[in-house]
């Protein structure tokens, strides 16, 4: 009885509905004002106070311990979050979040059962080298989600530009992405490479996760 009530209750959300039709059609999804403009200040505040408290850490890529190399890779500093200590602004992100998440199980049988999202902050200089998002041989994850944080006045000359390449045909092509507030950008991690051009001014934001199965 209650999966009846279940399936009655349901409600067509035609943004998760494009999310899903992107993701089938060409394995990556671009959403804008996924976050309201409040929303990302809130989000991006709660970003800042973590780094300036100093709780971000360098990222590491694998098992690598070179720092030499790894600075040749990624820049970025991190901190992971965790959904059982939220404050307001990640507590609305996260309910955002399982929407989604919850739409794409009940429709399209994912199966995803995991999700974990860490901030980022690349500052000028930096960047990300093309990459696979399972290099950690981390074959569970299965959807890639970046929401970038950065300000309204975010000025694309700022560079820091996320890079999908795809396969159009047997041939690759790039799909350029800017940085833009309230932007979330979605797609397969087992099959886009991607690279974050280096960052030329200011200072990048912005929320990375990955939906897994298992
Ligand atoms: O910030 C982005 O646009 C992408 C970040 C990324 O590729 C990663 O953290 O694996
Ligand atoms: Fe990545």
């Amino acid at each position: 009885m209650n999966e009846l009530y279940e399936q009655l209750d349901f409600v067509e959300n035609p943004l998760f509905e494009k999310v899903i039709a992107d993701i089938s059609d060409r394995h990556y999804s671009v959403v804008d004002n996924f976050f309201s403009a409040e929303e990302v200040v809130s989000l991006r505040n709660s970003l800042l106070q973590k780094y300036e408290a100093d709780r971000f850490k360098k990222s590491a890529i694998g098992n690598r311990t070179n720092e030499m190399i790894e600075k040749e890779i990624r820049g970025d500093f991190i901190l992971w979050m965790n959904e059982n200590e939220t404050n307001e602004a990640e507590t609305t992100f996260f309910n955002k979040i399982n929407n989604l998440v919850n739409y794409l199980n009940r429709t399209c049988f994912m199966g995803i059962l995991h999700k974990e999202f860490h901030y980022a902050l690349y500052p000028e200089g930096t960047f990300y080298q093309r990459h696979l998002d399972t290099f950690e041989n981390d074959d569970r994850r299965v959807l890639s989600v970046v929401c970038y944080l950065n300000d309204q006045d975010w000025d694309n000359n700022n560079g820091g530009e996320l890079v999908l390449y795809l396969d159009e045909n047997g041939s690759e092509v790039e799909k350029r992405l800017y940085p833009l507030p309230g932007r979330v950008v979605i797609f397969e991690s087992q099959r886009i490479e991607h690279e974050v051009m280096r960052v030329n001014s200011s200072e990048r934001l912005s929320v990375t996760g990955w939906l897994k199965t298992r």
